[in-house]
């Protein structure tokens, strides 16, 4: 392994005699990790039908290792129905360890392309809302597919700076995670392209930006919240230092004990500035001590009065007369929609969470859960909403088993011969049902359904 000399050097400095070890790593096989959406399904009841081996990621109650080499979890139509996420182990830790309940008001501002936000929305359980924001819009593309994939409408999908976004939401959130852009050091193993990026941009020029990200989330933060800090690399002036930083410019920050594991190490201090004895309780993730690649993670809480509840805002009653065709659609789902916080723009029908300030002017990605679009007297229910809704809470059903051969022709877009499972006279929108677990929308006329799958999520397009 080819690793540039100072990173060398620092790292030998850093773990002294676990240095050689450390290197032993790069000889290893890197691991996978798969997480179960436990907001679609426990994970019981995954491992009854999973068809791989699976083996517990012993820190992470819903993460299991595969074997990348010999299994694609991304080729089974179970990926589809969004019953997982694909995730480096340690990659994990940040969304587990960050106390998150539902209806709490949460904050993920680094977020894409969503492997954290996923669980993050997943352990709010619908009840709630998540922000997931990322500077990047490429990549927040992605983010937003991620969440609606995993059947997440309680949210809303950002594409700002993180400046912008403080000036709306001072004081507003429960719960926040950055995980922060970094030089990537603990990655080096599983991506060798992190070497020559870390090249380009090493430890310095990320530092500068982790420290004015990490001082304007806290701002976003309510007193008695919990903010979690993490990257993927060793630099301490991207990891202890950065924590030291808020602490000195938000000195009513603490930094807490989160919940431990044999593997974890503790932070190893700032080695700079003034020690302060709390850095002990940070983590350090080790590939030589753990299954997983390296990261850093600190679990901080803002302490200070909170303030006065505000009263909560007045609903917008949703003011126009409803359109006939989505009142009927709606009523045949079976799960309460609040008419106060239906939204529509021209012809899209929005389902807005609780309690958000009135929008200013932010770059949006997604606002709420996306119900579908009002065409010539007809709704046409989204991609979105079928993710969201359990096979109970919708009528008009057809499910397939895993290995019907309509699974896959459903996911590439193709029209399906169903007369076996319905009569000839059942006709309108049907949920397309894999084992129970929803995967699109399709419309059914003479024993024949029309495809409604999203035409960007089809079986090809992301092959
Ligand atoms: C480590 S990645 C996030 C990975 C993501 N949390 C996940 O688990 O899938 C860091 C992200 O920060 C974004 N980013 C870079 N600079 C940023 C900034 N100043 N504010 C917000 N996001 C930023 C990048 O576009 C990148 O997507």
């Amino acid at each position: 392994m080819n690793l540039p000399k100072p990173f060398e050097e620092k790292m030998r400095a850093l773990l002294k005699t676990d240095y050689e070890k450390y290197l032993k790593c790069f000889e290893e096989e890197r691991h996978y990790g798969l997480r179960v959406n436990t907001n679609k399904i426990s994970v019981e009841e995954f491992l009854k039908i999973a068809p791989w081996s699976l083996e517990p990621i012993p820190w992470i109650q819903n993460g299991f290792y595969y074997d990348g080499d010999v299994i694609q979890p991304a080729k089974h139509p179970y990926y589809f129905a969004g019953l997982y996420y694909l995730q480096e182990p340690s990659a994990m830790t940040p969304a587990d360890r960050l106390p998150v309940v539902p209806g709490e008001k949460v904050l993920d501002l680094c977020a894409a392309p969503g492997g954290k936000a996923t669980e993050l929305g997943a352990k709010l359980k619908g009840e709630g809302l998540l922000a997931a924001n990322d500077i990047s819009a490429s990549r927040a593309k992605g983010l937003l597919k991620n969440l609606e994939l995993f059947g997440i409408g309680n949210l809303l999908v950002l594409n700002e700076e993180p400046g912008k976004l403080s000036g709306v939401f001072e004081n507003f959130f429960d719960k926040i995670l950055i995980d922060a852009p970094c030089s990537g050091e603990g990655m080096f193993r599983k991506d060798k392209k992190m070497i020559k990026a870390w090249e380009e941009h090493g430890p310095a020029y990320f530092s500068k930006i982790q420290r004015s990200i990490i001082v304007q989330a806290a701002s976003m933060l309510k007193p008695g919240g919990m903010m979690l800090y993490s990257t993927c690399t060793f630099d301490q002036s991207e990891n202890e230092q950065v924590i030291s930083w808020l602490l000195e410019q938000c000195p009513e920050f603490e930094i807490c004990e989160m919940e431990g594991y044999e593997g974890f190490s503790h932070g190893i201090g700032n080695g700079v500035q003034a020690e302060n004895a709390d850095l002990e309780k940070t983590v350090r993730i080790f590939p030589h001590r753990m299954k997983g690649e390296g990261h850093f993670l600190a679990l901080l809480k803002k302490n200070g009065e909170i303030p006065e509840k505000e009263a909560p805002g007045k609903a917008r009653a949703f003011e126009s007369r409803m359109p006939v065709e989505l009142e009927e659609f709606l009523q045949s789902i079976k799960r309460p929609f609040d008419r106060t916080r239906l939204e529509i723009h021209g012809e899209r029908v929005y389902y807005m969470p609780e309690g958000i300030p009135q929008k200013k002017k932010l770059r949006f990605l997604r606002t709420g859960l996306l119900l579908g679009e009002l065409k010539k007297n007809r709704f046409e229910p989204s991609q979105a909403l079928a993710m969201y809704l359990k096979r109970e809470e919708y009528p008009y059903i057809l499910n397939f088993p895993c290995e019907d051969e309509r699974v896959v022709k459903y996911l590439k877009g193709e029209t399906l011969e169903v007369s076996d499972l319905v009569s000839d006279t059942e006709k309108g929108w049907y949920l397309v049902c894999v084992d129970g677990y929803s995967l699109g929308f399709g419309k059914l006329l003479n024993g024949m359904l029309k495809n409604k799958y999203l035409p960007g999520w089809r079986w090809q397009s992301v092959r």
